[in-house]
């Protein structure tokens, strides 16, 4: 049930499971039943306006009309556009509705206890303007719950982007499966609380579709995961290194240490430049360090093939050096992740890093760029790609590195084309040093020879999941020590 649909992927299922035998009509009642089901103890007897648009979304809202009424609520509906614009389904359901319909503007909302929002579904084609936008303005200025249907609407369901305008909903009634827009921002803060109703469309459908975007969770990565042997050794469960900045910059590294030897790693390593020994070694107790002085010294830390995976970037600093020191990272064949100062290090020559990376397939790269530090490796990609799983779907492609696009809605994607969708980050998960944090899990975990996809996917969600159990005042050092009450329960 992790799978997303996008729009176009949604309209497939639809016409599968029309092709399967399955009525459209019996879609839109269910669709509509479900919706009705949603708000009917919404605003306690109050008045339920209804707002229609042209399309199969306004058609649901004529279904969710009469069963409101059929269940005693008082209803009025609004349609957006002429009656005789209607089509198919969505025309055979206004036609069994039996009370007046009204035409779509901010008035409508007078004495509204509840709104239903059915102006535009799946089928938003453009941004809202005009009436449909005066009207949207007018209900997010109510304070009635507003129920939505299938997303609400201006919200685009496959990118979670406003167009134009978009209603901010107090739930949010979707069908068969989720959409990418449930859980990318801004969609995911629009939608109020997610309700999915099974309308009739089989689940074979998904076998012909094959959709490659999934709701990031355990079922994700469980079997992947690295499972400690009761025979095993500290040996067996690998030895990250973490690159370390220069005396001022040497926090950073050392989050990401603890972090990777949290997660599992059975040895971690910091390679420290000389002039950082001293700080490193005042700081470090079950975490290992090693002396890594400029290109010679780290190439020559990372000779031994039991150090097997390598982090770099946090605090590493900006520049040919950081960029020279991730060429040699990438030189010998494991695992490595970029972040940080080792991505904008290439922001003048992308193309150097990647082929680096491509030099050697085999081996996972993870590349964990925010929004600026993305825009700097892949500015055509950030200007062009509709959407945030297209941009690291394509980022992922061009690079050969699964890529961490990170935000309230961390996407990870794979070249292969796999993208998962974080939906669980609570906002304060956003402070200094969080990112070095998701590097180092992300480390420990290719450490134990976990693939890039589902290492960096299960990191991104322990991470979330870390900063839920520790609640507002977090701070990074917090959430290596709140993972082994997460691993417990996987
Ligand atoms: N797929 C399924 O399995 C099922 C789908 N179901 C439901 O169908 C919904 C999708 O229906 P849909 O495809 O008819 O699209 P919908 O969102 O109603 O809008 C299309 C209309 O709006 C218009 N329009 C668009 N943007 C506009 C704008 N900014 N400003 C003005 N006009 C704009 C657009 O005009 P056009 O682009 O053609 O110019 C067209 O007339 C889906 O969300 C779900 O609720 C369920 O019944 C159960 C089964
Ligand atoms: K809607």
């Amino acid at each position: 049930m992790n799978e997303l649909l996008t729009t176009s992927e949604m309209s497939r299922a639809d016409a599968l499971a029309i092709e399967a035998g399955v009525a459209g009509e019996a879609l839109m009642e269910n669709a509509g039943r479900a919706v009705a089901a949603a708000t009917l103890a919404l605003g306690r007897g109050a008045e339920v306006v209804v707002l229609c648009g042209p399309g199969n979304n306004g058609g649901d809202g004529f279904v969710a009309a009469r069963h409101l009424a059929c269940a005693g609520r008082r209803v009025r509906v609004a349609l957006l556009g002429g009656r005789d614009r209607l089509k198919g389904d969505a025309a055979l359901m206004a036609s069994r509705w039996e009370g007046p319909i009204e035409t779509l503007q901010p008035d409508c909302l007078k004495g509204a206890g509840v709104v239903v929002d059915a102006v535009f579904g799946a089928g938003l084609s453009k941004p809202i303007e005009g009436a449909a936008a005066a009207v949207v303005a007018a209900v997010n200025a109510m304070t009635v719950p507003v129920v939505a249907v299938d997303v609400p609407s201006g919200v685009d369901g496959t990118t979670g982007e406003v167009r134009g305008a978009a209603v901010r909903a107090a739930r949010t009634v979707t069908f068969f499966r989720l959409k990418p827009g449930h859980l990318l921002m801004p969609g995911r803060s629009l939608c109020g609380d997610l309700r999915l109703a099974d309308i009739g469309i089989p689940g074979v459908v998904l076998d012909t579709i094959r959709p490659s975007i999934r709701a990031n969770g355990p079922q994700l990565w469980r079997q992947h995961f690295p499972a400690p042997q009761a025979d095993g050794h500290k040996y067996d469960r690998g030895h990250a290194v973490v690159v370390s900045g220069g005396p001022w910059n040497t926090g950073a590294a050392r989050l990401a240490a603890g972090a990777a030897l949290r997660i599992g790693a059975g040895l971690v390593t910091v390679a420290s430049p000389t002039a950082a020994l001293p700080v490193n070694a005042a700081h470090l107790t079950g975490v290992m360090l090693t002396e890594a002085e400029g290109l010679d010294g780290l190439a020559a830390a990372l000779q031994d093939s039991r150090r097997n995976a390598v982090l770099l970037g946090p605090a590493a600093g900006v520049g040919e050096e950081t960029a020279a020191r991730a060429l040699v990272a990438l030189a010998a064949a494991r695992p490595v992740v970029l972040d940080a100062d080792a991505l904008t290090s290439f922001a003048e020559d992308p193309p150097r890093l990647f082929e680096a990376i491509g030099a050697d397939a085999g081996r996972p790269v993870l590349l964990t760029p925010h929004e600026g530090e993305f825009r700097r490796l892949f500015p055509d990609i950030a200007e062009a790609a509709p959407g945030r799983p297209e941009r690291a779907r394509r980022a992922a492609a061009r690079s050969g590195a699964v890529v961490i696009l990170k935000g309230a809605d961390t996407v990870v994607a794979a070249p292969d084309g796999r993208v998962a969708i974080n939906a669980d980050a609570p906002p304060w998960l956003a402070t200094a040093g969080s990112g070095d944090v998701l590097g180092g899990m992300a480390l420990g975990l290719l450490a134990q020879g976990m693939a890039g996809f589902e290492a960096a996917s299960a990191a991104v969600w322990l991470h979330g999941a870390a900063a839920n159990r520790i609640g507002r005042g977090l701070i990074a050092e917090d959430l290596p020590e709140a993972l082994p009450a997460i691993l417990a329960d996987l």
